[in-house]
């Protein structure tokens, strides 16, 4: 049979597109695509997204393809977040050279989050496809999180993957990951965590590699060759003898202005439990309420010093000038004290071990959430009129203004940049879109981070914990705006 003419015939009603066409090489692509919205967006979004596609097509050199994809979501977000998401994938092709795909998508979302979570995921895959030059890659995954976070934690995870592939030049790689986590965490702590990974692999010249606990699944280095700190990349007790030997003290700075001294105590007494353990730590809490601060059993070659800063009534102000104080503290008093410093929010709480690995010369944190999205999403400053402006075309990371340390010397020089930029800023009565948090990340595009600390170290109780995240060492806790802050 030949075509002699290329013929499209589209029938487009509302939400329903059928669509049958061939091209000028003699394709033919048949295409059913229905679909149904229904939104209602800002203060109380609903979403009912049904979504149905068939497409059935051959492409130049006979190629096959027959995709099934129906989806359903049901959600609304925001305060009471629901999300119940259906996705069945069926998709069978050949493709060029004669590739085999088989990929069957089995996906059940039910969730609500914020305050009461609860997550019920069920993930099945199965994917078996030989690609170009005669790859194979045999992939199984299943997983299964049944979980309910903040306050009384439940987190059950099955987590089977399987693996098996061979790439171009020849190398080898069998990954099995078996991973079962039952957690609930805060108050009665209980954690029973199994990972078993075993990868095999051969590189390209010819080495076996046999590596138990390593990780692939995160980048875990920059562009620029500096560590990103997550867990399974670093030996923790490795990484604390080398820094124990050098007998260092590392200043932790601490804001807890107004209401803020509410958080001081749950912030210090986990600290006491997951912070740079039988290290020398001398906090530094900047406060207007100096009585207010609570007394906490700190173990021995640990120290805290109250220092007394003004109250604002603009929580901006507050966040901003700490870059202002932090340098004159490194000036005054710190500069003789300590090796580190960390400068951290008050609002926050351990949960689990935060050692030497996360020392360096200069060192940031990944926002939580940001570390999956694209630079385009960045919440940077955009407009060239402040100090803080950052073009769309620029930028390596989303830092968190929660978390910044390093050397001494070098903490200096960026407490020292920001407050200029920050009080420039304010001469040309131009506040950054996140106050010091868009100066750090200025600072930190041409000043890049020697190491930097992935969200592990700076989650935020808002938000589901991710796959890649495996433990949540310092977090956010959920606070009323209204109560805790003194302007909205
Ligand atoms: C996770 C993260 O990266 N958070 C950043 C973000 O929102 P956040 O919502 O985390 O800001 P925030 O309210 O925690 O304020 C930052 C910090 O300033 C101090 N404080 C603030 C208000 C107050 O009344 N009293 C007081 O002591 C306190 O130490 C607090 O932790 O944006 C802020 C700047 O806009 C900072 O960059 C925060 O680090
Ligand atoms: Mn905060």
């Amino acid at each position: 049979l030949s075509i002699p003419y290329v013929f499209s015939w589209t029938l487009y009603c509302k939400n329903i597109e059928l669509k049958i066409s061939t091209t000028q090489s003699g394709l033919i692509c048949i295409s059913v695509n229905i679909e149904i919205i229904i939104s209602t967006t800002q203060s109380g979004l609903i979403c009912l997204s049904v979504n149905i596609e068939i497409i059935i097509s051959t492409t130049q050199s006979g190629l096959i393809c027959l995709s099934v994809n129906i989806e359903i979501i049901i959600s609304t977000t925001q305060s009471g977040l629901i999300c119940i998401s259906v996705n069945i994938e069926i998709i069978i092709g050949t493709t060029q050279s004669s590739l085999i795909c088989i990929s069957v998508n089995i996906e059940i979302i039910i969730s609500t989050t914020q305050s009461s979570l609860i997550c019920i995921s069920v993930n099945i895959e199965i994917i078996i496809s030989t690609t170009q030059s005669g790859l194979i890659c045999l992939s199984v995954n299943i997983e299964i999180i049944i979980g309910t976070t903040q306050s009384s934690l439940i987190c059950i995870s099955v987590n089977i993957e399987i693996i098996i592939s061979t790439t171009q030049s020849g190398l080898i790689c069998i990954s099995v990951n078996i991973e079962i986590i039952i957690s609930t965490t805060q108050s009665s702590l209980i954690c029973i965590s199994v990972n078993i990974e075993i990868i095999i692999s051969t590189t390209q010249s010819g080495l076996i590699l046999f590596c138990f606990f390593s990780r692939t699944d995160v980048v875990a280095v920059t562009p620029w060759l500096a560590p990103i700190v997550w867990d399974g990349t670093f030996d923790p007790d490795l990484v604390d003898t080398i820094y124990k030997s050098m007998n260092i003290t590392i200043a932790t700075t601490v804001f807890a202005v107004g209401k803020y001294v509410l958080f001081l105590r749950d912030f210090l007494e986990t600290a006491e439990k997951h912070f740079l353990v039988d290290f020398n730590v001398r906090y530094y809490v900047f406060t207007d309420r100096p009585d207010d601060v609570p007394s906490v059993n700190l173990s021995q070659g640990r120290h805290l010093s109250v220092i007394q800063v003004p109250g604002s009534n603009r929580w901006q102000e507050i966040s901003a000038r700490r870059m202002e104080i932090i340098q004159t503290a490194i000036e005054r008093q710190i500069s003789r004290e300590a090796d580190y410093i960390f400068c951290l929010d008050v609002d926050s709480k351990f949960h689990a071990r935060w050692g030497a690995e996360s020392l360096g010369r200069l060192v940031a944190v990944i926002h939580p959430w940001f570390y999956q999205a694209t630079r385009d999403h960045f919440t940077y400053e955009r407009r060239p009129a402040s100090t803080a402006y950052i073009p769309m075309d620029e930028g390596d990371y989303y830092y968190a203004g929660a978390v910044f340390g390093g050397l001494l010397e070098e903490v200096y020089t960026l407490t020292k940049v920001c407050r200029n930029q920050l009080e420039e800023d304010a001469r040309n009565s131009i506040e950054a879109a996140w106050q010091e948090e868009s100066h750090l990340n200025r600072y930190l595009l041409y000043n890049k981070p020697s190491k930097l600390l992935s969200p592990e170290y700076q989650w935020d109780d808002k938000k589901t914990k991710t796959k890649e995240v495996k433990v949540i060492r310092f977090s956010s806790v959920v606070k009323n705006y209204a109560e805790i802050r003194p302007n909205v």
